[in-house]
């Protein structure tokens, strides 16, 4: 369990706490079962898992768009429900979860971030225009303003709802794979948007499929299959014996351990997994013994790694 201890900005109470929690489909799949986990302020989360591992139905649960059958959730010390109405968390969902032909302007789908603080007649005040204005400015999407949303590019999308949850001023913020679809520089941008908002003092839980990106980023981990098979900073937790666990046979990965990657004093090895496409990176102790799903090849420089990554293949949007 992730504690206070091991966070960089140690809190007395915690943002978000995950109690032995259980969801299961109304077709009787259990998606999700005795999942626990405590996480603080000043704290950016990487959610890692398998597809259908259940990350994005513990979005939901913590969004309280699915009711879990068993166990708590806690927002600020707040029970979801009334976390919600206090605008407390922020959602950024997958893209395939919005309505992109729905008719509606960039400005608008930002404003809704607002529509917690305003009454029932939904009148933006001039303050909640300036959190807008601020919110598109800070993810640089001001001159898309006026475009209807399905008109955008993924990325420019990814942009929207990133605004849309900085308007909101939620100190949880949830993001539900970011970086899917993104070109490099959003995806850099996103990253340094949320090292910001970490010293800021939000909690922010992402999940991501971009396990190569995790170490950069992310200072705690929570690893799930259905159930949270490891947890904690990701020193500790992003090892190969833990993603082994979680993710099983699913990926391939190669091997570096050269003076070209570490000074003497670091005993790691650094490892490169790739799932498919994309190399992922994650650290364990030297010798240790690699899963069963041999390596194809061993790579012998740095600059290997940096030549194969993906991102750096991906179109501009
Ligand atoms: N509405 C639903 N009704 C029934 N089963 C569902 C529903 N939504 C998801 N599931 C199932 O629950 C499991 C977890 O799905 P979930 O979408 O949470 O996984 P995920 O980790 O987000 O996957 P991915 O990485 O592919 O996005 C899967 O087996 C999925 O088929």
């Amino acid at each position: 369990m992730i504690t206070p201890q091991s966070t960089c900005h140690a809190e007395l109470s915690p943002l978000l706490e995950v109690k032995e929690v259980g969801v299961r489909y109304n077709n009787g799949h259990t998606a999700l079962y005795d999942v626990s986990f405590t996480l603080y302020g000043g704290t950016t989360c990487a959610l890692v898992g398998v597809n259908g591992s259940g990350k994005s139905t513990l979005f939901k649960s913590l969004m309280g768009l699915v009711k879990p059958l068993q166990g708590t959730i806690t927002l600020h010390g707040l029970p979801v429900k009334k976390a919600l109405k206090q605008n407390l968390v922020a959602y950024v969902p997958q893209a395939e979860e919005v309505d992109w032909q729905f008719p509606i302007s960039v400005y608008d789908v930002v404003m809704t971030g607002r529509y917690g603080y305003m009454n029932f007649l939904r009148i933006a005040s001039q303050q909640d225009q300036q959190k807008v204005e601020q919110a598109m400015a800070r993810v640089d999407i001001t001159h898309l303003k006026d475009r209807q949303i399905g008109e955008l590019s993924g990325g420019q999308k990814k942009r929207v709802f990133l605004a849309r949850a900085l308007a909101q001023e939620s100190r949880i913020i949830l993001l539900d794979e970011p970086f899917t679809g993104v070109d490099v520089k959003t995806e850099n941008a996103i990253v340094a948007l949320l090292g910001q908002l970490r010293s800021e003092g939000h909690l922010i839980l992402v999940s991501t499929h971009n396990l190569g990106s995790v170490p950069h980023f992310c200072d705690q981990v929570v690893m799930i299959n259905r159930t949270v098979i490891a947890a904690g900073t990701t020193e500790t937790t992003f090892t190969q014996k833990n993603l082994k666990l979680a993710f099983g046979g699913v990926l391939r990965y190669l091997t570096l351990d050269g003076e070209e990657l570490h000074d003497d004093q670091d005993n790691r090895t650094l490892t490169v997994l790739t799932d498919d496409e994309r190399p992922v990176i994650f650290y364990g102790e030297k010798g240790s013994e690699l899963p069963p799903t041999a390596p194809q090849a061993q790579l012998q420089s740095q600059k290997q790694i940096q030549d194969q990554t993906p991102t750096q293949d991906k179109a501009e949007h």
